[in-house]
């Protein structure tokens, strides 16, 4: 038996194993789903020296159960193992006197890799654990990193079918053309005129729709999330703190249960939650200190406890940051309140009246543990370049966020504690701003991809080289209000 239960965060949906979270990437009730069972501490001597696989192995074995640890392991290798990922998957780098964890060495070169090359063979695993006989429609909305990651992950993969939103003005040149020549036969790739907000709102709103569903079982065709609203995306995230931290125990900057921060740039806030999960573990993990840009919805958030969406979407050089309405935080008020008719009541206020307000006492512990603070589009700018005049390591303009908001924090707190910044993007896929953040000119961005490097010899991650060279093979683009039908209109298309 399976004690590995999986409920949602609004408490109306039966509970699930491990594969059937997987696989239905969402609660039923529109909440998120969560583990419903105390999170493993885990032994950290024994994790110490593993290599990412080994510990993939063990954190990936705490939310299946450990009857299954050898078939996680097969997963791990796969995804980590080969040839996706450098020999180092995550390298910790020194700028000054703060840690990077260079989370983008993957396939396309942003940190949702971490997490999208294991979830496909979650998925696949998943499908013939359940003897599933349907096709499962994979949805995703993304605002630049998680499209790319998630058509590279499943493309051609079998029994599975890709459709992923993207704001047509909202993503840089260069995520815009990962994704636009993505090949594969079972991938597609729609702009919609809207914000990420529109795509993420109405693939939520797919999940709940009875015409949908209906539409679906006609097909045999059932829908899944390759976004961190699926638990499958958090889970792997969580290996790489534990694996940044090892890092330096190995190289004596700390010591093994010395407490450090993590630094997040700050979106959709999975990356923030999967630290969450981390600390839950048992890693010493002090402080998060959650970095946003000009949408500073966190940041407010995080210092008064009231999460406020009537407010202007911003675009901005951090494109994949520009959000407002993010999803995990429902996990994270889910977690520190345990309560999940209060979490239900937070979200029903947030769909029908844009804002909720949590609780005094919640937002008191909420506050122990988390610091906040953005930087705009002019402090992006300079802090990449005062950083690479001053260490010598060149930052994308998102985690330019973290960098500066930890600086401020560092500044004006005194706190010395040992901090890791989880780098989320190589500066290439952004290489026009971060250009003009070192010369102050203006270039196109295949021109400032060349000009960069030879400016910072910062090598050019391989899947962006030559990409303006590839064919464009998705063209397509929609009105935000037509997403429902353009998804309806592929189930139908998938079955032919
Ligand atoms: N920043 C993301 C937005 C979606 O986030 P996800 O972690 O929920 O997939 C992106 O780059 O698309």
């Amino acid at each position: 038996m399976n004690e590995k239960k999986y409920v949602s965060t609004r408490g109306q949906q039966r509970s699930l194993d491990f594969c059937d979270a997987i696989l239905q990437g969402i609660g039923s009730d529109g909440g998120l789903l969560v583990p419903d069972f105390e999170l493993d501490q885990k032994d950290l001597k024994a994790l110490q020296h593993l290599s990412y696989v080994d510990m993939a192995t063990e954190i990936m074995t705490s939310f299946v159960g450990e009857q299954e640890k050898e078939e996680m392991r097969a997963l791990c290798q796969k995804a980590y193992g080969q040839n996706l990922f450098p020999q180092e998957v995550v390298p910790v780098k020194q700028a000054g006197d703060v840690f990077i964890a260079e989370l983008f060495q993957g396939p396309t070169a942003a940190f949702k890799d971490m997490a999208l090359s294991l979830l496909p063979h979650f998925m696949t695993y998943s499908l013939k654990k359940k003897g599933e006989q349907r096709k499962v429609m994979i949805l995703a909305a993304t605002s630049g990193d998680t499209g790319k990651a998630a058509l590279e992950g499943f493309k051609d993969v079998d029994g599975t079918y890709i459709q992923v939103f993207y704001p047509v003005d909202g993503v840089s040149p260069i995520q815009k053309q990962q994704m636009v020549t993505q090949t594969g036969n079972n991938v597609d790739v729609v702009g919609i005129q809207g914000n990420f907000d529109d795509a993420q709102r109405a693939v939520k709103q797919a999940f709940q729709s009875s015409a949908l569903k209906d539409l679906c079982d006609e097909h045999h065709v059932f829908l899944s999330s390759a976004n961190s609203i699926n638990i499958g995306r958090l889970i792997p995230q969580i290996v790489y703190y534990f694996y940044s931290y090892m890092t330096l125990v190995n190289k004596n900057e700390i010591r093994l249960g010395e407490s450090v921060h993590f630094t997040i740039p700050s979106g959709n806030f999975g990356n923030c939650l999967a630290g969450v999960l981390a600390k839950k573990m048992g890693l010493p993990i002090q402080k998060f200190i959650v970095a946003s840009n000009k949408n500073n919805i966190l940041t407010d958030f995080f210092r008064t406890g009231k999460y406020d969406a009537r407010r202007e979407f911003y675009k901005t050089n951090a494109p994949a940051m520009d959000i407002l309405v993010s999803s995990n935080l429902e996990r994270l008020v889910y977690m520190m309140a345990q309560d999940s008719q209060k979490v239900k009541s937070y979200m029903d206020d947030l769909n029908q009246n844009g804002v909720y307000e949590i609780s005094s006492d919640l937002l008191e512990k909420i506050q122990d543990v988390f610091k906040a603070g953005w930087l705009n589009e002019d402090e992006v700018l300079d802090t990449i370049k005062t950083c690479f005049e001053q260490t010598g390591y060149l930052l994308d303009t998102h985690t330019a966020i973290g960098y500066g908001v930890y600086k401020e924090y560092q500044k004006t707190s005194g706190d010395e504690t040992k901090t890791i910044i989880l780098a989320t993007a190589s500066p290439y896929k952004f290489a026009d701003s971060v250009y003009k953040a070192l010369t102050d000119q203006s270039l196109s961005e295949y021109q400032a991809i060349e000009a960069a490097y030879e400016k910072t010899g910062v090598d050019i991650p391989k899947p962006l080289v030559q990409l303006d060279q590839k064919e464009i093979l998705h063209q397509k683009v929609i009105d935000k209000d037509d997403i429902i039908h353009e998804i309806s209109q592929k189930i139908k298309e998938m079955s032919l």
